[in-house]
C-alpha cells in the first residue's frame, strides 16, 4: 500500500487493516510477521497517530476561537446594555437584537456545549487511542522483537546451514571427481575387456569355423568308420565262430597238458632219484683277507666231483688223497653256482618230495656263508635257503592259478649230536623229538 492511499484512506478503514493484520498474526500463532507487514503497520499507527494530534490541536483552536467569540459577545451585551439606557425604541430594538443575541449566544453556548462534549468524546477517544497504539506499538515491538530473534535465529541456522552445505558442496565436488575419476577407469577397463573380448571373439569364431569344417570331416569319417565297423564286426562274428572252435580245441589240449605235466613231473623226479637221493657237496672255502695262500693243500679239483688233498707231512702214498663228491665247488664259485646245482632238488618239493639240504663242517669252514648269505641287503649274496624260499614263492605264486600250496618253516639246530628247535623259546621243547601242542 502506497503512503498516498493511506492519507486518503479513512480512520475506521486503517483500524480494520491493522486488526485484520493483528488476526492474521494470531492465526499463524508462531508470532512471526514478515517484515513488509510490519513497516506497513508502523506507517498506519504513525497515520493514526497524526490524525489524533492534528483532530486535538484543531479541537483547541476551536475551542480558543469560541472564548475570543465569547468575549466578543459579551462586551457587546455590555455595549448594549449601557445603550439600553438610552431611548426605548432604541431600547426595544436593542432588547430585540440583544434577544437576538441571547438566542444565538444559547446557540452558540449549545454548539459549544456540544462541541466541548465533542471534544470530550474526542479526547475520550484519543485517550483511547492512545492505549491502543500504545499496546499496538508494544504489540509491535514484541513482534519486532520476536521477528529479530527469529531473524537471527534464522540467520545463524542460515550461516550453518551455508557452512554446512559449502562443506557438502566441497565433498560433493571431490566426490564428483572421484567418480569422474572412476567413470574413466571404467571406461578404459571397459574399453580393453571389450577389445578383448573382442579378439577372443574372432578367435573363437576361427577356432568355431576350422571345427566346423573338421566335424564335417569328422562326420564322414565316422561314417566310414561305421561302414568299417560292421565290417569288423561281421569279421569278428566269422572269427569268433572260427576261436570258439580253437578254443574247443585248446581245452582238449589243456586236458592233455595235464596229462603231460603229471608225465614231466615224474620224469623230473625220476631224473633227480637217478642223480642220487644222497648228494654230497663240497665247497672250498677262499682264504680269509690276510691269510697267506702258500699253505693250501687243495692240489686239484675235478669236473666230475674229485678232489685231491696234498698233506706235506706225510711220505709216500699218503702224500695225496683223493676225495670223490657229487660236485665240487672251488672257492671262486659263487652263491648261485652252488643254488644252481640244489635248485632242482628243492623244486621236487613241490611234487610232494621230501628234501633235506644241511651244511657240515669245522668252525669257520662256511656254513653260514653258505646256507644263509653273508649279506641279507644284497640278492647277490643270497646263500642256499633264502634263494630256496624264494624259489618255492615265485613258482607257487606261478602256479596257483591251478595248485594251492601252503608251505611252513622250520628251524633246527643240530650240535654235539642233539637236535634243537631254535625257534621255541621254552627250553623244555627245544630238544628233539618235539612235542608241539
Ligand atoms: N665261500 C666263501 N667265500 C668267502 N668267504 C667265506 C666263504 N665261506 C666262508 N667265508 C668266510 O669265512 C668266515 C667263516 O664262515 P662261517 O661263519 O660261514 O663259518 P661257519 O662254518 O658257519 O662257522 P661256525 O661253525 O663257527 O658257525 C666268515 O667270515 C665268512 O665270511
Amino acid at each position: 500500500m502506497k503512503l498516498n492511499s493511506l492519507q486518503s484512506a479513512s480512520s475506521r478503514s486503517l483500524f480494520s487493516i491493522v486488526n485484520n493484520i493483528l488476526e492474521e498474526g494470531i492465526e499463524r500463532k508462531n508470532g512471526d510477521i514478515p517484515q513488509p507487514v510490519s513497516s506497513l503497520l508502523k506507517l498506519i499507527v504513525e497515520e493514526i497517530e497524526q490524525r489524533v494530534l492534528k483532530q486535538a490541536e484543531n479541537l483547541k483552536k476551536q475551542s480558543l476561537l469560541y472564548k475570543t467569540r465569547e468575549k466578543r459577545y459579551q462586551s457587546r451585551i455590555n455595549a448594549l446594555e449601557t445603550l439600553s439606557t438610552g431611548t426605548t425604541e432604541e431600547h426595544e430594538v436593542v432588547m430585540q437584537q440583544l434577544q437576538q443575541i441571547k438566542i444565538e449566544k444559547s446557540r452558540i453556548d449549545e454548539e459549544r456545549k456540544l462541541e466541548n462534549q465533542e471534544l470530550n468524546l474526542l479526547l475520550k477517544e484519543k485517550v483511547d487511542y492512545e492505549m491502543h497504539i500504545s499496546s499496538l506499538k508494544r504489540e509491535l515491538e514484541f513482534t519486532i522483537k520476536t521477528h529479530e530473534e527469529n531473524f537471527l535465529q534464522l540467520k545463524t541456522l542460515s550461516t550453518e546451514t551455508k557452512v554446512e552445505l559449502e562443506k557438502k558442496i566441497i565433498e560433493l565436488a571431490c566426490n564428483l571427481v572421484d567418480s569422474q575419476k572412476r567413470v574413466e577407469e571404467l571406461e578404459n577397463l571397459s574399453e580393453s575387456k571389450y577389445m578383448r573380448w573382442k579378439k577372443k571373439e574372432l578367435g573363437y569364431k576361427h577356432f568355431i569355423d576350422s571345427h566346423v569344417g573338421s566335424i564335417q570331416d569328422l562326420r564322414k569319417d565316422s561314417e566310414c568308420l561305421k561302414q568299417e565297423v560292421l565290417k569288423i564286426k561281421r569279421f569278428y562274428i566269422e572269427e569268433f565262430n572260427n576261436f570258439e572252435l580253437e578254443v574247443k580245441g585248446l581245452v582238449d589240449a589243456a586236458q592233455n597238458y595235464h596229462v603231460v605235466l603229471t608225465e614231466n613231473r615224474k620224469l623230473y623226479n625220476e631224473v633227480q632219484d637217478l642223480k642220487g637221493n644222497i648228494r654230497v657237496y663240497c665247497r672250498v672255502r677262499p682264504f680269509h683277507q690276510g691269510q697267506r695262500k702258500k699253505q693250501t693243500t687243495i692240489e686239484y679239483i675235478g669236473e666230475n666231483g674229485e678232489l685231491v688233498v696234498a698233506n706235506p707231512l706225510k711220505q709216500g702214498k699218503d702224500t695225496r688223497r683223493v676225495f670223490k663228491f657229487s660236485k665240487v665247488f672251488s672257492p671262486t664259485a659263487t652263491q648261485e653256482d652252488v643254488f644252481g646245482d640244489t635248485r632242482p632238488l628243492i623244486r621236487s618239493v613241490l611234487d610232494g618230495y621230501n628234501v633235506c639240504i644241511f651244511a657240515y663242517g669245522q668252525t669257520g669252514s662256511g656254513k653260514t656263508f653258505t646256507m644263509t648269505g653273508p649279506n641279507l641287503s644284497s640278492i647277490e649274496e643270497w646263500g642256499v635257503n633264502y634263494r630256496a624260499l624264494n624259489d618255492l614263492f615265485n613258482i607257487s605264486q606261478n602256479r596257483k592259478s591251478s595248485i594251492k600250496y601252503d608251505i611252513g618253516v622250520q628251524m633246527v639246530e643240530i650240535y654235539n649230536e642233539q637236535v634243537r628247535d631254535v625257534l621255541i623259546s621254552e627250553s623244555s621243547q627245544k630238544k628233539y623229538p618235539f612235542c608241539r601242542a
